[in-house]
């Protein structure tokens, strides 16, 4: 198989509407993919040769390591089978790595380029072509709840596996069913699994199983030894949705470190919350199953989102911010809030109730602005993993890592590679 350069990688963020935390103690939880994105632009030049690099502007990080020092001896090479991700991050690579990594001091960079390396020496041989740049873009918040590390993974788990020979190339087109399932997709899914790992420690496996198939899902994980359960949810009735944006920077291996340690010290009480975080999230499933909510089923899915918040919050993940958001919505009575994602600040969910009068939402708008608060309504249940290999010139055109790095608005990344006048994105 030919690679084509340059090629463009994309995956959705997301939204956890139920099961947040307790996904990673084996509850299941369910979420849906959001149509904001990340996009990995891949280029090669090659007078550059001797080095891989990476462009990762949302975060203002560049990076590039000489291809002869790489740990690819690390890995070994079966060329007749695809590469099978282990249980846990191998610790030769890990600790191989160590000495490529041992300069960066934001632990934001560090987890960026740690996955980022894990992933290129695990999917790509010696052979990966030097003098590639990796340029990366996302129209998603970074570090705010919604799965920004998880499409970033995916997004490289995809451009790796392509370029090692283990992912054919997509062939689906946009006009295509929403949710996916390939042995593509398993592969792409379960290497950003990895990646993930690498970016915060202890992962479900919710987040990139969405950026992976896209669409909405309940998912439970099933222990360390076991395959996860993705139950795709193909009718996820219409719900009117407020995601407001704290922009108080967190990260999600810190939360889910807190967690770990209050369940270590306090095993019984904790155990009955995340049961009570089942019960909500299987007794969500069963409603959202219908094609439509019926005023008692609103009414319930409403409560629910008030429960499953209260038990977070006895978690220890909210945040003055996001509290303030709930605040301000149970104040105007426009429907229910909880947290999403890790919490700890980033991204409310307010499951707004019919109705609401347009000058209530104006008064709401005021006090977020006052508080910096951003909010935006969400359109759930997009594409999974895609990519983009062109031979038209005027995409070409703009696919320059120069174009990437200097883009200002999500607009902008949009209209350039994302925007639906593209024809030739695939999905896999
Ligand atoms: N576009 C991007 N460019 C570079 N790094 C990114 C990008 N998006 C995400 N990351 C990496 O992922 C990290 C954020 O991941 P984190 O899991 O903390 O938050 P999140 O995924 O946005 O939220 P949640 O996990 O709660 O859904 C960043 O610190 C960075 O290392
Ligand atoms: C907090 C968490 O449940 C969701 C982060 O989006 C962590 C995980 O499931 O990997
Ligand atoms: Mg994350």
């Amino acid at each position: 198989m030919t690679v084509q350069f340059p090629f463009v990688t994309s995956a959705p963020g997301k939204v956890i509407i139920f099961g947040e935390h307790s996904a990673v103690y084996n509850r299941p939880a369910i979420a849906a993919a959001l149509s904001l994105r990340t996009y990995l632009l891949v280029t090669k030049n090659d007078s550059d040769s001797e080095y891989i690099s990476l462009e990762f502007p949302d975060i203002n990080f560049r990076c590039r390591w000489k291809k002869t020092d790489l740990p690819f001896h690390t890995v070994s090479v079966n060329d007749a089978q695809h590469p099978q991700p282990p249980e846990e991050l191998d610790p030769e690579m890990v600790n191989d790595l160590g000495p490529l990594l041992s300069a960066i001091d934001s632990p934001l960079h560090y987890g960026a380029a740690y996955a980022f390396l894990y992933l290129l020496v695990s999917l790509c041989s010696r052979s990966v072509p030097g003098g590639l740049t990796f340029a990366m873009r996302s129209t998603l918040p970074i570090g705010a709840g919604l799965g920004s590390s998880a499409s970033m993974s995916v997004c490289l788990a995809a451009a790796f596996g392509y370029i090692g020979g283990h992912v054919k190339e997509a062939t689906v087109c946009r006009d295509s069913k929403i949710a996916h399932d390939s042995e593509e997709c398993t592969f792409i899914d379960q290497w950003a699994f990895m990646g993930e790992k690498c970016i915060h420690g202890n992962p479900s496996g919710i987040d990139n199983a969405v950026a992976t198939h896209g669409g909405a899902v309940m998912f439970q994980r099933m222990g360390n030894s076991l395959p996860s359960v993705r139950t795709a949810m193909r009718n996820l009735p219409p719900m009117k949705l407020l995601l407001t944006n704290t922009k108080t920077p967190r990260r999600t291996a810190t939360l889910v470190a807190g967690v770990s340690k209050l369940v270590t010290d306090y095993p019984k009480s904790t155990a009955h919350i995340l049961d009570a975080m089942e019960a909500i999230a299987r007794e969500a499933y069963n409603m959202m199953l219908r094609p439509f909510l019926d005023e008692e089923a609103k009414r319930k899915l409403l409560k629910m989102i008030r429960i499953n918040h209260g038990l977070l919050v006895s978690l220890g993940v909210s945040h003055p911010n996001l509290e303030r958001i709930k605040l301000y919505c149970d104040e105007l009575s426009i429907g229910e809030t909880k947290l999403t994602g890790a919490g700890g600040g980033g991204c409310a969910i307010t499951l707004l109730r019919d109705n609401v009068k347009p000058e209530v939402f104006e008064k709401l708008n005021k006090e977020f602005a006052a508080h910096g608060f951003e909010s935006f309504r969400a359109t759930l249940g997009g594409k999974g993993a895609g990519i983009l290999i062109s031979n038209d010139e005027t995409i070409l055109e703009r696919l320059t890592v120069e174009n990437f790095i200097n883009f200002r608005s999500r607009d902008e990344i949009e209209e350039s590679v994302g925007c639906s006048e593209v024809e030739d994105w695939r999905y896999w």
